[in-house]
């Protein structure tokens, strides 16, 4: 709490500094009037999250903290997803090296996305399952675009969100939905998700989104940013350090889980019924 306020403070004296981020599977572009960032994924076809986008993604967010950018867009180069979630290859048959980095790597991503000191408008412009959802989450206004599907999907793969997933849904929505969302694996139409408060604002397009996302980091042109920084960080701080608390756990039950042979032949099986998905 001290560092952060500290750091939020510094905020206050030091002039923005330009920089660049970009890499193949994130764009950014800083906005020289605003300050603002838009990362943009562009991971073909679905933005799925395998190692080498969560680092630049991770990279990303800690360059953006220690320039003290006035925001982030997080959106998607696709125009029908934002992120399919975790790549299932991560998963499958894992070499367990790569694994282990793969998940801390993700862990950390979130850490910085969800604890960030500056605002974050997740401008959802596609379907957001699962990891997707998450990253949504993390983010502090979501406004996504009419006709696709966002949620916690877990239990319907046979997995379970650990329990920072449930803690950013839970953030947004209160536990009684978080709840239901999670046992059910429900994925959310637009309009579901608007109406439980899973995504903010609904938009027609990616424009309307983009200003819609302006009007949002408007709202904190008169708020001192260490008040409006300390006041998250005592909103999600707690789900920052039980995370922390607990990586190490996590890590080792992970990795019992992942090598679970029912769990393999599961994950197989999904992956097969996603390539069929195509062939129809
Ligand atoms: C202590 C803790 C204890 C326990 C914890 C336990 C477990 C660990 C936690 C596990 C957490 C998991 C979180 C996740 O994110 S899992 C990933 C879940 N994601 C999904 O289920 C989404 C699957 N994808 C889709 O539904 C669709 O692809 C989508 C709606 C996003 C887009 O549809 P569209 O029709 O546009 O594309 P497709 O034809 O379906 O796909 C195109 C190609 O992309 C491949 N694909 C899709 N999704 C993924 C993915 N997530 N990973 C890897 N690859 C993916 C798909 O197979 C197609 O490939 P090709 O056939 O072209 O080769």
């Amino acid at each position: 709490m001290a560092l952060r306020a500290v750091r939020s403070l510094a905020i206050l004296s030091n002039p923005l500094r330009t920089y660049s981020t970009s890499g193949p599977l994130v764009n950014v572009s800083i906005n020289e009037k605003t300050g603002i960032a838009t990362a943009t994924l562009q991971r073909p076809p679905v933005n799925s999250l395998n190692l080498e986008l969560l680092t630049e993604l991770c990279t990303t967010l800690e360059q953006l903290e220690k320039n003290k950018s006035r925001g982030l867009i997080l959106t998607s180069s696709s125009n029908t997803v934002f992120s399919a979630g975790l790549d299932i290859y991560e998963m499958y048959k894992p070499n367990m090296d790569r694994y282990k980095q793969f998940w801390t790597t993700l862990q950390q991503t979130w850490i910085n996305l969800y604890g960030s000191s500056y605002p974050t408008v997740a401008v959802v412009n596609g379907h957001a399952p699962a990891g997707g959802c998450l990253l949504a989450l993390s983010c502090e206004y979501r406004i996504m675009l009419n006709n696709f599907t966002i949620g916690l999907n877990e239990t319907k793969l046979g997995m379970i969100a650990p329990t920072w997933f449930a803690a950013s849904m839970r953030n947004a929505i209160g536990t009684r939905q978080t709840e239901l969302a999670l046992i059910t694996g429900n994925l959310f139409t637009t309009d579901e998700a608007l109406k439980i408060g899973l995504v903010d604002e609904v938009v027609q397009s990616k424009n309307e989104a983009l200003e819609k996302a302006g009007k949002f980091f408007d709202k904190f042109k008169r708020i001192p940013p260490h008040a409006r920084t300390m006041t998250k960080t005592s909103l999600r701080g707690a789900d920052i350090q039980a995370l922390v608390k607990s990586r190490n756990e996590e890590m080792n039950k992970l990795t019992a889980f992942i090598n679970d042979p029912k769990l393999q032949e599961a994950i197989g099986m999904y992956l097969e019924s996603l390539k069929q998905k195509q062939n129809k």
